[in-house]
Formats: C-alpha cells, structure tokens, sequence
C-alpha cells in the first residue's frame, strides 16, 4: 500500500509546482484499497484540502491510480474523523454491486437536476433531458444537446444518469466522453477478443449517453465504429444521448450518415445564462457550499455575475476562489476582499474597451488594415488576427454574437463562437497565442 502510494507520489512531485505537491499532496494519507470495489481510500487531516482535492484534483488523482494500479479506481478522500462513515457512493455500491456498470463511477455526484439552476438559456435543453430521464426510448431519441464550452452540457448528461440510475433501476446507463470511447476502441483493436468484448459493452447497454462527440471529428475508425453502436441501439429502441460543442450541422468533420441521424429527432441547445441566471448559479454554489449568504456575499455575487458571463465553469471558479482564501486566510467575504481575489478579471473589463478599439489595436500589431480583418478574405495572415480580434471581442465587451460577426464584416455568430473556442483552445497548448493575447490585453487595458 505504502509502496503504491509512494509511486503515485513521485508522479505528482514530478508534475506539481513544489507548493501544491506539499501542500495538497504530502499530507494524504492511503488507507486502504478496496479491490472487489475497485475503491481506493485516502485520508485528509483537514476539510479544506479535502475540497481542494476533490474540485481541482480529483480527476488527475484518479489517472494517477489508474496508471499504477494499471486498471480504473475510484478515489475516496476521507476526514480522519469520517472513518467509519460509509459514503453514498460506497453504499450505493454495496447495495447493488451488480448493476453498476464501471464507467458509472465517473458520474459526478453533484451534477444532479436539483443542483442545475434552469433559466431562459437552459430551459430547453434541461426539459428535454428531463423528459428523457423520465422515460427513456420513449420520449425522444436521440436527444442531442449542444453549447458552448463550461456552459452545462456534461452536467446534464450526468443528471440524466444519475435520474435513471435512481428511478429505472432495471435500466443499464452507461456514460462516456468520446474521447474515453476512443481509447478505448483503440486499445480493443490490439486483438479480437477485446473488440468483440467493445462491442458488447456498447451494444448491450439501454442507455448510452456520449459526451464531447465534437472529439470523434475526423477520427474515421472511430465513427466507423461509433456508426454501427448508434445503429444497434438504436434500432434495439435504446436510449441515445449525445452532447457537442456545436449543433450537428457545424461538425464538418463528421461523416454526413452520423451528422444526419444526429439531427433524426431533438436537438437542445444550451446557451450563454443571462444575469439572473448567473446569480442563481452562485446562489445555489453558495448554498451547496455551506457558505452564509449575507448582504456581503450577496453583493460579492453580483459583482462576479457582472464581470464573469460566457462560461459557468469560470463563475464558479471565481467564486472558489473567493471561499477558499476566505477559509485560508480566515477572512470575511466582502466586495473589497473580493475585489483584491479577483483583480485579474476585473482589471480588464472595468476598462471601455470595445469592438472597434480592438480591432484597432490587433491590426496594429499585426500590421494589417481594419479594412482587410473585416473583407471576405481568408488567407493565414488574416485569419488569424481576425480569430484573435474576435475572441478578444467576446472575451473583454459585452458585445452579442451575431454583433460581433456584423463587425467583422457580416460573419455569421457561429462564425465568431468558433474563432473564440479555436483561440481559447489554442490557448492552452500554444505559448506564442497565450503571449499576443496577454500583450494585446495589456495594450487595450492602457498598462
Ligand atoms: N445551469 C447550471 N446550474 C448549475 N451549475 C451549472 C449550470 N450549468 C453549468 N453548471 C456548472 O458549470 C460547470 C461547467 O459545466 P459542464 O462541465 O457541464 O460544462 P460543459 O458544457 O460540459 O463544458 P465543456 O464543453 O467545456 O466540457 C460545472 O461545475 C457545472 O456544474
């Protein structure tokens, strides 16, 4: 056990900065790993690095245990004092050990239908899922449901799991993001026997719900095979549930006989939540958090709804970040506080800053004429700063979509919304596009 966990550890030492790896990592301490389970138990001496672990780590944790115990546990960090209190999880798991499929373990527990705050944006997409759950193969099928990035998508395909996990006890739910999918087919085609155990995995299931199919874009032994697994179940009357980044008709690098049976029943999209809606959110974060909601907070959330409004996953993460120092530094939650917690996000918008200033600014530096970043044109030398420029519009005003695109020469908001994710994504592996960001972001923020 100790010499696991040590392994583990020298993992994370080498991949954490010193301080997070002693601070989070260190003081764990493994209790016990539950093979029948597939269960592996770790002990925190304190509640705030139990949360930390759980929201920010928990995932990597549980690669790390993977890879060295060379097949998937779930991972139970535990309060000294928790140690003999079973989880639900672990309860629900010895109650029916039978029919919980492996992949079930990543269903979130906190990604339920009474955690989702519905709103104009989502009310459509959170009726259909519920109408689903509620009756699977017979309401509507597939059910597809599309948005944009940390907007709620892989919260409802968990709640619809966790639904018919609870309330059709009888039914098999199984839950993937495409790229598990892939992985996995790509691992069975090593040899026979593991293909046609693939198959019957995906074939025998009443319900299948697929994160992400965006993923599969391009990848043709995937969709191939991916084809003939919507094909059976659907034909077996299975529940299909699908999410992407996009409707169906903008995965251009999909095959045209999954594109079209995406679109053979209900589409849901799932749009940017209004301000109401983000303050909901935040409530509602408040409130499973245990956090007091006084006067103070209120305003706290408020000033974040304002700042923070394309993506939940980074309201919310505002908001920890506000809980967390609050805790670590045994501080009140006030607007000042708040303020100095988050003065990276609000530096740049509390600045007039508006389509045309940063078109401007981008072709300035890049050398080019406003007339060229709003023509028709789409060489490399354009498109570029013309995605940039689009993204910062997104990112720093509080200009609509189909706006954007009018400034840019009448582009369709699709148009604009794949600049902004191809930009966000390009942000996280390519240093040269983080750096001209930052530079232009300094530049309209007049340091
Ligand atoms: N309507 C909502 N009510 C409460 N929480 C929400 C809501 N929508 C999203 N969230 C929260 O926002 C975070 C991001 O959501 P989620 O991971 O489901 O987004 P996503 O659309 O799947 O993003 P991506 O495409 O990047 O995977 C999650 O913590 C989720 O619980």
């Amino acid at each position: 056990m100790n010499a696991i966990w040590e392994e583990i550890l020298n993992l994370f030492e080498q991949e954490l900065t010193g301080v997070s790896y002693r601070t989070w990592f260190l003081p764990l301490i493994p209790k016990e790993i539950n093979e029948e389970l597939k269960i592996f138990y770790m002990e925190t001496p304190d509640e705030f690095s139990q949360r930390v672990l759980e929201t920010r780590y928990m995932e990597n944790l549980q690669r790390k245990v993977e890879t060295v115990l060379k097949e998937p546990y779930r991972v139970i960090v535990q309060l000294k004092a928790e140690e003999n209190e079973e989880t639900i999880e672990e309860k629900k798991i010895k109650e029916n050990p039978k029919k919980i499929l492996k992949d079930e373990f990543y269903f979130n527990p906190r990604y339920n239908f009474e955690n989702f705050v519905v709103g104009n944006n989502n009310k459509y997409a959170h009726a259909a899922a519920l109408a689903v759950a509620d009756a699977p193969s017979m309401a509507y099928n597939p059910l597809f449901i599309y948005g944009g990035s940390g907007l709620g998508k892989t919260h409802l395909m968990h709640a619809i799991g966790h639904y018919i996990m609870e309330n059709h006890p009888d039914k098999k739910v199984l839950y993937v993001s495409s790229e598990m999918f892939t992985n996995e087919l790509i691992k069975s085609l090593e040899d026979r026997k593991r293909i046609r155990a693939f198959k019957q995995k995906y074939r025998n299931i009443d319900v299948l719900l697929i994160d992400d199919i965006q993923f599969i874009e391009g990848k043709e032994a995937t969709q191939e095979e991916f084809f003939h697994t919507f094909n059976t179940l659907y034909d077996l009357n299975k529940q299909i549930i699908i999410s992407s980044d996009r409707a169906p008709n903008k995965l251009v690098n999909l095959e045209d006989r999954l594109t079209s049976r995406f679109q053979w029943n209900m589409i849901a999209d799932i749009q940017p939540p209004d301000y109401e809606t983000r303050v909901a959110i935040l409530r509602k974060k408040a409130e499973l958090e245990n956090v007091e909601l006084d006067d103070d907070l209120f305003e706290v959330i408020g000033l974040i709804a304002e700042k923070i409004k394309f993506n939940i996953r980074e309201l919310e993460g505002a908001f920890t970040r506000i809980t967390s120092f609050s805790t670590l530094l045994n501080e009140k939650i006030t607007v000042k506080f708040a303020r100095n917690i988050l003065k990276d996000i609000l530096s740049a918008s509390d600045f007039n800053i508006s389509c045309e200033s940063i078109k401007k600014t981008v072709c300035k530096k890049f050398n080019i004429k406003i007339a060229d970043i709003e023509s028709a044109k789409r060489t490399r030398n354009l498109a570029y700063p013309r995605q940039i420029a689009m993204y910062l519009c997104r990112e720093l005003t509080d200009t609509s979509l189909p706006k954007v695109g009018e400034a840019f020469g009448g582009r369709d908001h699709t148009t604009v919304l794949h600049a902004y994710d191809k930009i966000s994504a390009e942000l996280k592996t390519n240093q040269s596009t983080v750096d001209i960001i930052d530079e232009l972001k300094d530049e309209l923020n007049g340091k």
